[in-house]
């Protein structure tokens, strides 16, 4: 079996290198030079400094080359992924499609598996998610993921294909639960920054953490998922991850908040526009999600963090 990976940014890169330690990858990029400039120095020095390709590691930017490929992983950013598939939809109809973004898109108020069916009926969607960072799975280091694919004999076959000694994927039949906890997450990573970033100390991120994990529960159920997947890696365990590192650019954007600084706004931050799309999703479904509504606050400025932590601290008192 082949893989292919489409979109050659960190977490595409990362998977590829992963993968060809064991199975021939196509790494494909939109861009010409990009693809050339790999296939030269064997390296991704644009988004993924410092980590040599397998031998059985190619790049490409010509896509009826990667569509050659048995399994296709899509790691483009959660916004782009609709474009991504409209504009190469005849090569990718059909296919076994396993996307790795996190996050819901604006607009339609969709997770990535949920957009691949609108996009192509005929493919089978699946999604790749939860607690790793890029430099992490390119190094080899011991990693966990839930794999969701609501075909169980596929989920099945394509958790054995995508795991290697280093990677453990765990499968999952409910890719709503699995879409949700992995975008969820990046916009309490936000919260968690900022309240870190200001110095408002761990006590106050542990609360944003657990309040936040009911969000995305509520969400989720909401929605139709099951409960105890929002327990496993790709909820609990990537909110554990993003809430915590310094290595999350969701949690540096919070950072960043907190500390009143400016934020590289060309760095791929999916929590960003997530909370948008969720805060309007929870606007129409009346779902109670003050955290997320306050993270969009902050980034539309229409909030400052000492006004989001007033409102959250006055809701009135609850059963936990
Ligand atoms: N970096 C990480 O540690 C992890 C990232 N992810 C997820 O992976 C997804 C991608 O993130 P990164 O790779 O880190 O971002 P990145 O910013 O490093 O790379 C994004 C890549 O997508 C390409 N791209 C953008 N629009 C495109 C389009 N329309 N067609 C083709 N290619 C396009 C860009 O050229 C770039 O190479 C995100 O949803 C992120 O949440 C998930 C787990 C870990
Ligand atoms: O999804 C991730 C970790 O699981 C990566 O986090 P960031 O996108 O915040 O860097």
């Amino acid at each position: 079996m082949s893989v292919a990976v489409l979109g050659a940014g960190a977490f595409g890169t990362a998977l590829a290198v992963s993968l060809a330690r064991q199975t021939p990858v196509t790494l494909w990029s939109r861009d010409p030079d990009h693809a050339e400039e790999m296939r030269e120095s064997r390296r991704n020095d644009r988004r993924l400094p410092g980590t040599s390709f397998p031998d059985r590691l190619e790049t490409t930017s010509d896509l009826s080359i990667a569509a050659g490929s048995g399994t296709i992983l899509l790691a483009v950013p959660m916004q782009q992924l609709r474009a991504t598939l409209h504009s190469h939809a005849a090569l990718l109809s059909g296919r076994r499609l396993v996307a790795c973004c996190k996050g819901i898109e604006l607009g339609t108020g969709l997770g990535p598996v949920s957009v691949i069916s609108q996009v192509l009926p005929d493919a089978t969607p699946a999604l790749l998610t939860g607690p790793s960072f890029a430099a992490d799975i390119a190094r080899g280091l011991p990693t966990a993921l839930t794999l969701a694919c609501a075909d169980p004999d596929i989920v099945r076959a394509l958790q054995v294909e995508l795991s290697t000694v280093n990677l453990r994927l765990y499968r999952t039949t409910d890719t709503i639960g699995a879409e949700v906890g992995g975008a969820l997450k990046n916009v309490i990573a936000i919260a968690c920054g900022a309240v870190i970033g200001a110095g408002l100390g761990d006590s106050a991120r542990a609360a944003l953490m657990t309040r936040g994990y009911a969000e995305m529960q509520r969400l989720a159920l909401a929605l139709g998922a099951r409960a105890e997947t929002l327990a496993g890696l790709s909820g609990f365990g990537d909110l554990a991850l993003t809430c915590t590192s310094e290595l999350s650019r969701n949690f540096r954007l919070g950072l960043s908040i907190g500390r009143g600084q400016a934020f590289d706004r060309s760095i791929t931050v999916e929590g960003a526009a997530t909370a948008v799309a969720v805060s309007e999703k929870a606007d129409h479904t009346h779902l109670d999600m003050p955290i997320t509504t306050c993270v969009t606050g902050l980034l539309n400025q229409s909030l400052t963090l000492d006004e989001a932590m007033a409102q959250l601290l006055a809701r009135p008192l609850k059963e936990e």
